[in-house]
């Protein structure tokens, strides 16, 4: 945000803005405290369902949307350009770890994990019609041996994700089949797992906030990416996983843009998913218009 910003009144209320509590998202994060933007957005971290419900529910004004809640509830929010958590392949941290060949899940269980709600649609289109199988599906807490204790395969997101592919999968002998290498195979597209979106009250009632808040992130995404073998370093102090794969992690297998062919993704996404999921197979996708840089003078 700008200087001017710190010049508005002390009675100004922060936007309440969401921050997924995932690895992901830490390039989101990181750069907001090396630009001075944190301590102006009233964040709350939290896993993407339960930032979505809060979004559209009004307790939070702009945020991280999981795709299918933002598809859901479109014609009441309006998209930031440029920001997304997607991949153009392989995601690293979207997968099915299956006890079997995908292809002979058909009347299996399998366990769709909790925190999710694009992944698991999109493992269930990927495995009906990519794969022809018909397995049954449950929902279940985001454990992989409490998930494969009741099922052949699981659907998994986020750093558990990660744990599951890089350590548990392979220590037990397991296949993990990347969702975004799976769907980018299939289509040719980029797929987007996650918007940021304002709710459409508060874009038309705070602009101004609305545009800081989406250059804060936009500058906070720029920066890390740029840095990012800083981030993956300090990131690796306390996390299970190396700097380097941190590395390729934030920088190659995420894809923080949304561009034409993430909304081309996003779009194809929907056709394919809409008739059982509760929004129109063309349902418009609007984004926020951008303003011209310096734009932004707080009232
Ligand atoms: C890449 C990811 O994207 C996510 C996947 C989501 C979902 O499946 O509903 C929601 C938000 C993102 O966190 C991930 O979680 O690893």
């Amino acid at each position: 945000m700008s200087s001017r910003d710190a010049e508005r009144p002390a009675t100004a209320v922060r936007p309440r803005v969401g921050h997924i509590q995932f690895l992901n998202c830490l390039p989101l994060y990181w750069g907001l405290a090396r630009t001075g933007n944190l301590l102006d957005l009233d964040l709350t971290k939290d896993t993407p369902e339960k930032l979505s419900d809060r979004l559209v529910a009004g307790d939070l004004d702009i945020g991280p949307i999981t795709c299918v809640e933002y598809l859901r509830n479109a014609d009441r929010l309006v998209v930031l350009p440029d920001i997304a958590v997607g991949s153009d392949g392989p995601v690293m941290s979207c997968v099915i770890v299956s006890k079997l060949p995908l292809d002979r899940l058909d009347g299996r269980r399998v366990a769709l994990g909790s925190t999710s709600r694009t992944s698991v649609r999109l493992a269930r289109l990927l495995l009906e019609e990519r794969e022809g199988v018909r397995p049954e599906y449950f929902g279940c807490p985001p454990d992989l041996d409490a998930m494969l204790a009741e099922a052949d395969a699981a659907v998994l997101i986020g750093d558990p994700a990660l744990r599951a592919s890089l350590e548990q999968a392979p220590r037990q002998g397991l296949a993990v089949h990347d969702l975004g290498a799976m769907w980018k195979e299939w289509t040719g597209l980029p797929f987007v797992f996650a918007v940021w979106a304002a709710r459409r009250e508060y874009a038309e009632q705070q602009p101004e906030l609305t545009a800081a808040v989406h250059r804060a992130f936009l500058e906070s995404r720029d920066l890390s990416l740029a840095e990012a073998a800083k981030v993956a370093e300090q990131a690796a102090r306390w996390e299970a996983f190396d700097a380097p794969l941190l590395e390729t992690y934030f920088s190659e297998a995420l894809d923080f843009s949304l561009g034409g062919r993430q909304l081309a993704g996003l779009a194809e996404f929907a056709r394919r998913v809409a008739h059982d999921s509760g929004f129109a197979p063309d349902v418009a996708i609007r984004l926020l218009e951008s303003e011209p840089a310096g734009s932004v003078v707080p009232a």
